[in-house]
């Protein structure tokens, strides 16, 4: 067990969507800071992993703790404001809100969770640190359809960093990128966990990318 608990703890978990399970997992745990890549084939579950770390889904037994806590005992409001509260979520496609600037966008969530917004004084100045730090730094007051996809990734990890969450998921988010700056939207979104002590879970087929974690894991295939 880790002195401080983990940031995240998965024990014998059995997960369907419907009637097929999709993911069986005797053991998966993060510690705090701490980087894991997972990886494994389309339809692997990796992204129904994230839907059980992030609240979204409910496994079918087994247990998903988060930091020290169960979430599957918290009821949904419960989940949202834990969620809202403890962790950035990085999809794989677009998740920016199309009418709202890039400000906007990377200022939200301290909209939804008073926990994050007291630990910044100056949204627009945070979210210009932290799109700086990305290289889109003269992006602040843009609206966000005017961005490649590229751009919105970077964005969407603006965002998810924004308040110093515990935990970081994030699905495929270097999937528009090629590999070069694939690695280097990995390296500076690391630099920035690492500064504020955030554990990330980091789910892509590519596992080219693994070398960079502290941890690599793989999912493999239910049924061939
Ligand atoms: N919301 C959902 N409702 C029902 N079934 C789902 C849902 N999401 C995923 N599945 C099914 O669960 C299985 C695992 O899918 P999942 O998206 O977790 O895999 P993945 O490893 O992330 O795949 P990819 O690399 O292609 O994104 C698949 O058979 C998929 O059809």
């Amino acid at each position: 067990m880790e002195p401080d608990g983990w940031a995240i703890e998965l024990k014998d978990i059995r997960f369907a969507w419907e009637r097929e399970v999709v993911l069986e997992l005797d053991a998966f745990e993060v510690a705090r800071g701490e980087k894991v890549f997972v990886g494994g084939p389309s339809g692997c579950g990796k992204s129904s992993l994230l839907s059980l770390l992030s609240g979204v889904a409910a496994p079918q037994s087994g247990e998903v703790k988060m930091l020290g806590r169960e979430i599957g005992k918290m009821g949904a409001a419960g989940r949202d404001r834990f969620r809202a509260d403890h962790v950035g979520y990085i999809f794989q496609i677009f998740n920016l809100v199309p009418f709202l600037s890039v400000e906007e966008n990377v200022t939200l969530p301290l909209r939804y969770s008073k926990r994050r917004a007291s630990r910044v004084d100056q949204p627009k100045a945070e979210a210009q640190r932290l799109l700086d730090h990305l290289g889109m730094g003269e992006f602040l007051g843009r609206q966000v359809t005017d961005l490649s996809v590229g751009q919105q990734q970077r964005v969407a990890a603006a965002r998810a960093l924004i308040g110093r969450p515990e935990i970081i998921l994030a699905d495929e988010p270097t999937s528009a990128l090629d590999r070069e700056s694939g690695e280097g939207f990995i390296e500076l979104m690391f630099q920035e966990c690492e500064q504020a002590g955030i554990s990330i879970v980091f789910v892509s087929h590519d596992a080219g990318l693994s070398s960079r974690f502290d941890r690599a894991i793989q999912l493999e295939r239910r049924g061939g």
